[in-house]
């Protein structure tokens, strides 16, 4: 990850950043650290913008800034009043991610959750058509969606042949449904107005911000592949639409996954490719070579910044202006 200094822009034109989100005074700090090691270990020419709730500690913003991040204090943004059940007690917390709508100083940000990691160089991504909402579908089958009638029947976007949505019964299908821990979008004042003034009137359901970003962003959702967000869920359920040895960012939501507490001893957590990817995460962590006093800012500024990568993924030369457009005006089945 190249420091600010390497956002080199034409006159007018406006920065492009990385923007992740860490709150309380636990070890997600270790999340937003390794994030940023492994952005700048894929050489992105891009910040790391850590939005910050005021609870986060002076020693855990100090790491954050010794390892190059731009810190920026948000303040917290709670759901109205409530009964609901979040899937994770801790997921109210999750709506303060709603504040990264006014970094308007930024022309496009790519989000990712402090318990991810970019394995692989991503920056072609912010190159993607303005004016979409760009991010990798969820999948419905593990517990956590035990309340819906998806998981009740059975259905899951990840292999919609598999079960028929039984439209007479349960009406249309869900709208295409995407996992909130990366996205592309554009930050925007009138947008972040609106998000908080429709969150007012919008019952809390069991996602939180996921589940309300979703219903916000239906008409001009954007699916991208899976190796841009690989939920880790995903390795056990739908095996079939994984090739691991391909996935450029891993998201480590699953239960017991989280790399900083691993224990191993979760359904799933004993499963080699679990264990890999927990040890890729924590080489690059403990890497003292990828610290930013000892990265070698010399590789990001020999760099053309503004050289495009010389091979554009498939799915990006072939999101033609037509694919955007019609994704646009997809019906939303909601
Ligand atoms: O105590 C917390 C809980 C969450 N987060 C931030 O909120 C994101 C979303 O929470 P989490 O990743 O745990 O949700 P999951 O993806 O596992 O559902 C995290 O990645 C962190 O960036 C945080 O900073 N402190
Ligand atoms: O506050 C709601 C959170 O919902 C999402 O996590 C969930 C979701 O992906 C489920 O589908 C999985 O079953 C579950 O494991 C996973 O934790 C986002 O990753 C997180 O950033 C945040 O938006
Ligand atoms: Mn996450």
């Amino acid at each position: 990850m190249a420091p600010e200094m390497n956002n080199k822009l034409s006159y007018g034109e406006k920065k492009r950043a990385y923007v992740t989100f860490l709150a309380g005074t636990g070890d997600y700090v270790k999340g937003v650290v390794g994030l940023a090691k492994g952005l700048r270990k894929t050489k992105s020419k891009y910040p790391l913008v850590v939005a910050v709730l005021p609870d986060v500690p002076a020693d855990h913003r100090r790491q954050l800034l010794d390892q190059g991040c731009v810190i920026k204090e948000i303040q917290p943004v709670y759901p109205p009043d409530n009964q609901t059940q979040f899937a994770m007690a801790y997921y109210v917390l999750n709506y303060s991610k709603l504040r990264i709508w006014k970094f308007v100083e930024y022309s496009k940000l790519i989000y990712l959750d402090g318990d991810i990691q970019v394995f692989e160089n991503i920056d072609h991504l912010f190159d993607l058509p303005d004016g979409n909402f760009y991010a990798v579908k969820d999948c419905f089958c593990e517990k956590t969606w035990s309340h819906t009638p998806q998981y009740k029947i059975g259905y899951c976007q990840q292999c919609p042949d598999k079960v028929t949505w039984p439209e007479s019964e349960l009406g249309p299908k869900p709208p295409l449904y995407f996992n909130a821990g990366m996205f592309v979008y554009e930050p925007s004042l009138p947008t972040y107005y609106n998000l908080l003034e429709t969150l007012k009137v919008v019952p809390p359901t069991p996602f939180a911000e996921q589940d309300f970003l979703n219903m916000y962003f239906k008409d001009i959702y954007k699916p991208i592949p899976p190796v841009y967000n690989l939920v880790l869920a995903m390795l056990w359920r739908h095996p079939e639409n994984i090739e691991l040895n391909e996935a450029k960012v891993v998201h480590y939501c699953a239960a017991g996954a989280k790399p900083w507490r691993f224990t191993g001893q979760e359904e799933n957590m004993e499963r080699e490719d679990i264990k890999m990817l927990v040890e890729k995460w924590w080489d690059i962590y403990n890497d003292e070579s990828l610290d930013y006093k000892n990265f070698n800012v010399h590789c990001g500024q020999k760099e053309d910044v503004h050289r495009k990568p010389k091979t554009l993924p498939q799915f990006f030369t072939d999101l033609s202006e037509a694919d955007v457009l019609q994704c646009a005006k997809a019906p939303s089945a909601a």
